[in-house]
């Protein structure tokens, strides 16, 4: 399953660290990979610019638990809800999870916004190209075709794979 990380208050970059740090010491759950954190201009009211992320899990977990860990993750890192689409230290979305199609009252997959969403899929293919939305069956680089990226600017390496433990 991958997810988007997004921040544009605070210290964006170390809290997206940080949030990173912190998923990987959740039980049944390994990050496999993670992209570049990308410097993207705001979507919907005005707002400062957000760094954005991607990353690949493994998760033994189901999506509803995982839906709760992500926002337990961002409580910790002080997330106060206000205004819709309005700015945060930390923001966290399940993007997909396998080739799962669900809609409940609180989750929907894969995450309904994120084909729109150049700040989503420009990280995203770094870590998974090869990924289809089983909705329309479009690639990302088909997705990516439609959208202006003009916006969304890579500002750091994604880091190397992790080693994993002996
Ligand atoms: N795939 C999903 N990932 C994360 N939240 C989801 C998803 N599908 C539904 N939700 C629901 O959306 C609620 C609101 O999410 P949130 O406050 O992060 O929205 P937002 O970031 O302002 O806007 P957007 O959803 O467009 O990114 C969550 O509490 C959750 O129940
Ligand atoms: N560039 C960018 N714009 C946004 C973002 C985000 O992560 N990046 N998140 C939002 C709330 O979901 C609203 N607008």
């Amino acid at each position: 399953m991958a997810i988007a990380l997004g921040s544009n208050l605070g210290d964006s970059a170390g809290i997206l660290s940080a949030a990173l740090v912190a998923l990987a010491k959740v039980s049944g759950l390994e990050v496999q990979a993670q992209s570049s954190f990308y410097r993207t201009a705001p979507v919907g009211p005005p707002q400062p610019d957000y760094l954005n992320a991607c990353a690949l899990l493994a998760v033994t977990l189901s999506p509803e638990t995982m839906l709760e860990t992500l926002l337990q993750v961002e409580q910790q890192f002080g997330r106060v809800r206000r205004e819709r689409w309005g700015p945060r230290l930390l923001d966290l979305d399940l993007l997909f999870y396998g080739d799962r199609i669900l809609t409940t009252p609180t989750l929907e997959l894969p995450h309904p916004r994120m084909i729109d969403r150049a700040f989503v899929l420009v990280p995203l293919a770094e870590i998974v190209p090869q990924w289809r939305d089983p909705r329309s069956q479009r690639s990302i680089a088909e997705l990516l075709h439609h959208l202006d990226c003009s916006g969304v600017q890579r500002r750091s390496e994604a880091p190397p794979d992790p080693i994993p433990d002996p």
